[in-house]
């Protein structure tokens, strides 16, 4: 059972943001409270995702898997194939202790693996059908960027998908600001977190959470190959884009 974030109520946490143990014993709240619509992206990105399973032997990928709340989204539709392989990586072993304790039926029968790496020097990802990012490209540093999109373009077998979920900027500094506080507003109304909460998490992220324009992120897919792009989901400055090898 996940206990109720209340991290940056305390003066005394340390300012950058890490995915350590204290936050992964609150993530599963604290990113239902953070991220708008976050179930229903679960819901909308699971309904795609089966479209692009074969009927035996799919193999989906998520990388940034956290508490593993994706892949249980997936492995509980209806339309999930029985034979898929699941393989969630995450450079957080608290992380992944919370995502093997979730999903252990599953990883009890070699549905799902749980991998420790870092998304800057992955291993070389199996042939896959579907490789998820969400909310996890804008922690990998820039410069790592671009190559972990080329692996990920290598990884993916013809006709496979990629899954790119980011908080972004606008083009537009006015209506960024707009965007940021209309997200603030939502943290606030949505999940009862103070000003003061949302400062210091605010601080805590610089530099650690780096977003880009909805352009650059269609950029750098482009860079890794991929030419079939679309946005299925955006909330302000939040993007949810597909792109098909
Ligand atoms: C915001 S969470 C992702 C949420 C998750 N995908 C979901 O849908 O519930 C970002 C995750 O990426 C992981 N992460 C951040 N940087 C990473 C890196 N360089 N390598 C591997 N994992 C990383 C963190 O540990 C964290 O679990
Ligand atoms: O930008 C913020 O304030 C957020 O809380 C965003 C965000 C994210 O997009 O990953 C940051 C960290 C948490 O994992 C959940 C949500």
């Amino acid at each position: 059972m996940t206990q109720e974030d209340r991290i940056f109520q305390d003066t005394n946490r340390a300012k950058d943001f890490s995915f350590d143990e204290r936050v992964a014993s609150v993530f599963d709240d604290m990113i239902s409270r953070s991220v708008p619509f976050y179930s229903e992206v679960q819901r909308i990105q699971s309904d795609l995702i089966v479209e692009f399973l074969p009927e035996i032997d799919g193999v989906v990928c998520d990388l940034g898997c956290s508490t593993g709340t994706t892949i249980e989204h997936i492995l509980k539709h209806p339309k999930c194939p029985k034979t898929a392989k699941f393989i969630g990586f995450d450079n957080s072993s608290s992380m992944l202790d919370k995502a093997s304790a979730k999903l252990s039926p599953a990883v009890a029968e070699d549905r799902v693996s749980l991998q420790i790496a870092d998304l800057s020097d992955l291993p070389v990802l199996p042939a896959s059908n579907v490789v998820i990012l969400n909310w996890t490209l804008q922690f990998v540093r820039p410069i790592g960027r671009e190559q972990l999109l080329k692996s990920i373009y290598d990884a993916l077998l013809p006709g496979g998908v990629v899954f790119l979920s980011e908080k972004i900027l606008s083009d537009d500094p006015s209506l960024n600001r707009i965007y940021i506080d209309h997200y603030l507003d939502f943290k606030k109304s949505q999940s009862g977190y103070t000003d003061t909460e949302n400062q210091r998490k605010r601080e805590a992220l610089e530099n650690v959470l780096v977003p880009y324009r909805l352009d650059e992120n269609y950029l750098l897919l482009n860079r890794a190959g991929f030419t079939r792009i679309d946005t299925f989901f955006r909330w302000f400055n939040f993007a949810c884009l597909i792109a098909i090898k």
